[in-house]
């Protein structure tokens, strides 16, 4: 349902994706891994639109979206969470997952202006598109809570939760469990699990703990110096001499 076709991008000398054309299929949990700076979260920022690559095309159900602004391709159904926070601390959980549904940086100023007619009923919209995602995510106990005061592990299902608040076809995630204690990362592997069964959302994740990918992930890319080595099961990945060499260091 979403492909890169040949994407090459370069900043300045060195080049962060060589010829990469990966495939991510419908309903499936996908796992990218590879050592750091392999061009992961490279790969990520051109399929979600923020970098521009030099050559290549993405197609998202079919459609070329290469040229298309990152709001664009959000409101098509591809939406993401990201490696460092970028939620607001002082802001509760339940705002912080409304604001990612805010039109503000979208439409012309007509429309902009129309906005304040439209306030209220996007309210009532975006809260109840929020309390789904806070059921579904088991956030309750923090919705008024500012994200500021609470664990990192919380503070990653709320950027998880603002990202499913979109409604989705396809979640990008960046490192999801970066820098989580044991429990919270199994939290997360349970809420990636649950999503993915009960609302059908098609998961990207970059992850660097094997263990996790080969327990969650249906099929892996596995990436070095900017190109794909491997693209299959998670089992046959750990098996594969190249990946082996590139990833494990053996
Ligand atoms: N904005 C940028 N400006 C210059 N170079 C960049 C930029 N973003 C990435 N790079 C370079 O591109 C290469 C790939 O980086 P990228 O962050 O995509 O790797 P990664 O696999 O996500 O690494 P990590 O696991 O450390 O997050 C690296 O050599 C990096 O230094």
């Amino acid at each position: 349902m979403l492909w890169t076709e040949n994407i090459t991008l370069r900043f300045g000398g060195v080049t962060a994706l060589d010829n990469v054309s990966v495939e991510v299929r419908r309903g499936e949990i996908l796992g990218i891994i590879g050592p750091n700076g392999a061009g992961k979260t490279s790969l990520l920022n051109v399929i979600t639109g923020v970098y521009k690559p030099q050559r290549g095309r993405v197609y998202f159900k079919g459609r070329d979206i290469t040229g298309l602004k990152p709001h664009q391709r959000i409101t098509l159904g591809l939406s993401r969470t990201f490696q460092h926070s970028e939620l607001f601390h002082s802001m509760t959980v339940l705002e912080n997952i409304m604001v990612r549904l805010h039109p503000w940086t979208r439409g012309s100023i007509l429309e902009k202006a129309l906005w304040a007619f439209r306030a209220k009923r996007w309210e009532v919209e975006a809260r109840e598109r929020a309390e789904h995602v806070i059921d579904l995510l088991d956030l309750h106990e923090h919705r008024h809570s500012p994200i500021g005061a609470l664990p990192p592990g919380i503070q990653k299902k709320v950027d998880l939760a603002g990202a499913l608040a979109q409604n989705p076809e396809v979640v990008l995630m960046d490192e999801p469990m970066a820098g989580l204690s044991k429990e919270e990362k199994e939290d997360i592997v349970r809420a990636i699990i649950e999503t993915s069964e009960t609302m059908h959302t098609t998961m990207v994740l970059i992850e660097h703990d094997m263990e996790v990918v080969t327990d969650v992930c249906d099929r892996v890319v596995v990436m070095d110096y900017g190109k794909v080595i491997f693209e299959g099961p998670p089992h046959e990945a750990v098996a594969d001499e190249r990946v082996r060499k590139a990833y494990l260091g053996e």
